[in-house]
């Protein structure tokens, strides 16, 4: 769990965070969704650490961030997976290379082990005998599947996604995200994600922060967003066809 409370964040006196609460479940995919400029990387961002913010308290299984040495911070880096958006592989590593970069960086594990270990995880992606194969020569779908194996493969406690699925067709964004939440369950992962992509609402909105303006608009699941008559909320999510489609197919009674 990755508890955020009244968290600020300025730049050159500019406030891009203008004080969030919120509490991001472990075991559950947490998506953070707002317009382009909401606030919703810098929200990462101070998460991650790469930010510190000027006021506020970010709270890791019950912890201050800010109270943690450099060796916990260090610790806690081991901690978290990533996934970039676009990928972020690493192009002059084969699969197997790149989903061992973090067990090489981050433990002392003998290379036996860093290998069952990769195989394991490539096998939990479906990404069986690609090992040898070089990021150029795999499918977008796949890529992001190796992303995923990579930020999976030393079992965080926390995983960050940065829009896993743009680039990709609706119909591998929809296999990648119920691959995320697979895995967030089976791992019993906080996991929070940042998305445009309205169909992953739909799919895996099980707790969503809905950003406007660097404040916290709304919040709720993927079945409240289509009760909620906020029209804040309304007017972002409805600008979407899909959104439109699968409400009106409700209203009807599908
Ligand atoms: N390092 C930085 N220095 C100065 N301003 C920044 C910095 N990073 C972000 N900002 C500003 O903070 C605001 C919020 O940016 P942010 O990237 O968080 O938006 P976003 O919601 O993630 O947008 P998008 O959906 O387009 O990625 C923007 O006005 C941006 O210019």
């Amino acid at each position: 769990m990755i508890e955020v409370k009244d968290l600020h964040k300025s730049f050159d006196g500019e406030e891009v965070l203008k004080g969030l609460n919120f509490v991001f479940e472990r075991g559950k995919t947490n998506l953070i969704i707002g317009q382009s400029g909401s606030g919703k990387s810098v929200f990462l961002k101070n998460m991650l650490g790469i930010f510190t913010p000027e006021k506020g308290i970010i709270e890791y299984d019950g912890k201050p961030y800010s109270h943690f040495t450099d060796e916990e911070r260090r610790e806690l880096r081991k901690e978290i997976g990533m996934v970039f958006q676009g990928g972020a592989l690493f192009d002059s590593m084969t699969v197997k290379e790149n989903v061992m970069f973090p067990l090489k960086m981050f433990t002392k594990m003998k290379k036996s082990e860093m290998e069952e270990r990769v195989d394991t995880v490539l096998d939990r992606v479906n990404l069986v005998g690609a090992d040898d194969k070089m990021p150029s020569e795999i499918s977008g779908g796949m890529q992001k599947r190796v992303s995923i194996a990579r930020a999976i493969v030393n079992q965080p406690k926390y995983l960050f996604c940065d829009e896993p699925n743009s680039g990709l067709d609706p119909t591998t964004a929809t296999v990648i995200d119920n691959l995320i939440q697979k895995i967030t369950h089976e791992f019993d992962i906080t996991t929070i994600i940042i998305t445009h992509d309205m169909n992953s609402v739909l799919e895996i909105g099980e707790k969503i922060a809905f950003l406007k303006d660097g404040l916290l608009a709304w919040t709720g699941t993927k079945d409240e967003i289509f009760r909620t008559e906020d029209k804040t909320v309304t007017d972002f999510v409805y600008s979407s066809d899909l959104f439109k489609k699968v409400r009106d197919a409700q209203l009807k009674g599908y």
